[in-house]
């Protein structure tokens, strides 16, 4: 477990961290999430102690490490641009942690074989950082962070410099290494897709402090707040509520936009838009909508056989309601009267 308490830290007036606690509980894959500038890597890198707070404390497996240094803290560490030794080979550059720690030969052997192997490297232990594809090496990386058998491992967008493809199968791949050698995992990601795919638990930050932490279908399903809701998964606005696209009902008139729903078309909130653009995207139709009183764009998500039942063409005139609405809190809930 890992125990960030009251973390405060400035750059001068800026509060990059702004009184954050956080509890990271054993064996669990933790995503820190937000928009740039939010806070995400100071909060890893003072985890880390490669950042000194100013005030709050740090423990990690029971023991305060706030004034220890990261040597000393038990801690394997990622980052975007891993930075290998280029004269040594992938063996010896996952070897380097166990080497100075003077481990005996066979057990290096044994323990570094096996990394290649979880990462999927054997049969590349004689080639050099600058032979391999950025993927390998941020592979390579993982193994040496894991060489030595750390408490923690701390991730600082590893996949960030590669690209769409080789990121979402790398995504997958930590996700499984992960559930095989359950080390306590921090990754700092802006991509929500991302954080939504591997993690089983999501800090989301906002100006250096943390809005929501929970399970990711916590986090999208019941978000405390405008921000997080906007953060995770594509939002609507319709009638001045924030709204999930695949919760919006389409329809031809106002009373069928209400499906089985009693209720007039007034008191139940539906909006008239023109259709703007249909688009297939596989299995579903985004359908681009701007709010024909306000002018305001948005999208709502339905089926293929919606979209084809409903005949929808770009031009026309539809009605929309939302048929769900996000559980926000209750003093956040608007108290009619
Ligand atoms: N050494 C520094 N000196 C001054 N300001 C800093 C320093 N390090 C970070 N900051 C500022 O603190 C804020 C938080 O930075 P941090 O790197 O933690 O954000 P982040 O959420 O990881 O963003 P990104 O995704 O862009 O890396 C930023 O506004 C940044 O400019």
């Amino acid at each position: 477990m890992i125990t960030v308490t009251g973390a405060r830290k400035n750059y001068g007036s800026f509060a990059a961290l702004d009184d954050v606690t956080i509890d990271i509980p054993s064996g669990s894959l933790t995503a820190l999430l937000g928009p740039s500038g939010s806070g995400k890597s100071t909060l890893l890198r003072s985890i880390a102690g490669l950042e000194s707070l100013d005030s709050g404390t740090v423990v990690i497996g029971g023991n305060d490490v706030t004034d220890i240094s990261p040597q000393k803290r038990d801690i394997g560490f990622v980052f975007q641009h891993y930075a290998a030794f280029k004269h040594m080979t992938v063996r010896d550059n996952v070897a380097f942690g166990l080497k100075i720690r003077k481990r005996p030969k066979p057990e290096i052997d044994k323990k570094v074989n096996e990394l290649l192997e979880i990462v999927g490297l054997d049969g590349f232990q004689h080639r050099y950082p600058a032979q391999l594809s950025g993927g390998q090496r941020q592979r390579m990386a993982l193994a040496r962070a894991l060489a030595v058998d750390p408490k923690v491992l701390l991730l600082d967008e590893p996949f960030g410099a590669l690209d769409a493809k080789v990121r979402t199968d790398l995504r997958t791949w930590l996700r499984r290494l992960h559930d095989e050698v359950h080390v306590t995992t921090v990754l700092v990601t802006h991509d929500q897709e991302e954080a939504l795919d591997v993690a089983d638990r999501i800090a989301v930050l906002n100006k250096g402090r943390i809005e929501q932490i929970g399970e990711p279908e916590d986090l999208y399903d019941r978000p405390h707040n405008d921000f997080v809701m906007s953060f995770l998964g594509s939002v609507a606005k319709l009638n001045g509520q924030l709204v999930r696209p695949h919760d919006i009902r389409l329809g031809r008139d106002p009373d069928l936009a209400l499906a089985q729903e009693a209720g007039t078309a007034e008191s139940l909130g539906v909006t008239r838009a023109t259709v703007e653009r249909v688009v297939h995207l596989g299995f579903e139709v985004r359908v681009d909508l701007r709010n024909e009183a306000t002018g305001e764009p948005f999208s709502a998500q339905v089926t293929r056989g919606d979209s084809a039942a409903l005949g929808l063409q770009e031009g026309e005139t539809v009605y929309a309601r939302a048929t769900r609405a996000p559980e926000l809190p209750e003093a956040e809930v608007p108290v009619s009267l």
